[in-house]
């Protein structure tokens, strides 16, 4: 397996994160078309791009829930093409899911609870030979899970069952599950979406937060337009499965590519070329 990125060669640091060639078909249709980006380490990388550009589908390759047909995923220069998720997981790339994964039947702290890395409850023979330090990692791992809680603004939530917040209290859970894994870049798909206006300013905050004091990476898919200007830098825009361009928010804005790939795609066709809804493109 080469190991190495053309940045190593170089002596620069390779990305956090490095999508070389990446194709995926469902059938006849090209999900990922020779998709290439990367993604530098201490930034929120914004990607856009109009519906079916294959940014989900991204996700799920870069993450494991998808296997590529054909090229390669690397992060700090290491292949991880084609690990399974719990591998990509261990790597510290923690992802949130368009529509929210929570265990509805579990209260919101034993979601966090569950994401913990290394339980020694796991293992059959720790729990009868080794309750002590069993109780001790337990106990642990709750007051990190309230930490978390604290910090997104869900302690006074801690008992309610998951299936009981509202949509962006939800998206808001995705965000602490990642934290609990303490992850070096978090994917989040659509964060935003379905989240009120106060919610969503508390999310950016939570985020900006993180990537500053934290030095967590952020790659965020995102349609609201207002929170990729102000949150994102670069940004990175997809289209049929491929990167058409990245840059500063105020250049994808203005690019005339985008536009074309906003007005031109099914979007486009559906809308008469309009462009106010919430996949419009700035
Ligand atoms: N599991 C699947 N089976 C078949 N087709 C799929 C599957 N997942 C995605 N696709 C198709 O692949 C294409 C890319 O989808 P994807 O969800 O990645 O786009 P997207 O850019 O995330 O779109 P959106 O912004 O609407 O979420 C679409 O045409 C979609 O219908």
């Amino acid at each position: 397996m080469q190991h190495e990125t053309a940045n190593q060669h170089a002596g620069a640091r390779p990305p956090v994160l490095e999508v070389r060639d990446l194709r995926k078909k469902f059938g006849g249709l090209r999900a990922l078309d020779g998709c290439s980006l990367s993604v530098e380490e201490g930034t929120i990388t914004g990607l856009i791009g109009p519906n079916g550009a294959g940014k989900t589908t991204l996700f799920n390759a870069i993450t494991g829930f998808f296997r590529p047909d054909s090229g390669r995923v690397l992060t700090d220069g290491h292949d991880i093409t084609s690990l399974p998720p719990h591998r990509v997981f261990r790597r510290g790339i923690c992802r949130t899911f368009q529509i929210p994964r929570e265990h509805g039947t579990m209260t919101v702290l034993e979601n966090l609870m569950l994401v913990a890395p290394d339980q020694a409850g796991e293992r059959f023979w720790n729990c009868w030979f080794r309750p002590g330090l069993v109780r001790r990692q337990e106990r642990e791992i709750r007051d990190r899970a309230m930490e978390v809680l604290e910090f997104v603004d869900l302690a006074r939530l801690s008992d309610e069952y998951a299936g009981r917040l509202s949509g962006g209290q939800k998206k808001l859970l995705e965000l602490a599950r990642t934290l609990m894994a303490r992850p070096r870049l978090v994917l989040l798909d659509e964060p935003a979406a379905g989240v009120n206006r106060t919610l969503m300013k508390k999310l950016a905050e939570n985020i900006e937060y993180l990537r500053r004091e934290r030095g967590i990476t952020f790659l965020l898919i995102e349609h609201d337009m207002d929170l990729v200007m102000h949150l994102c830098d670069p940004v990175i825009v997809m289209s049929e499965g491929r990167h058409l361009m990245q840059g500063h928010p105020e250049d994808v804005r203005s690019d005339p590519r985008v536009l074309e790939a906003y007005l031109g795609g099914q979007y486009g066709a559906r809308d008469g070329g309009g462009n106010g809804g919430r996949h419009g493109a700035a």
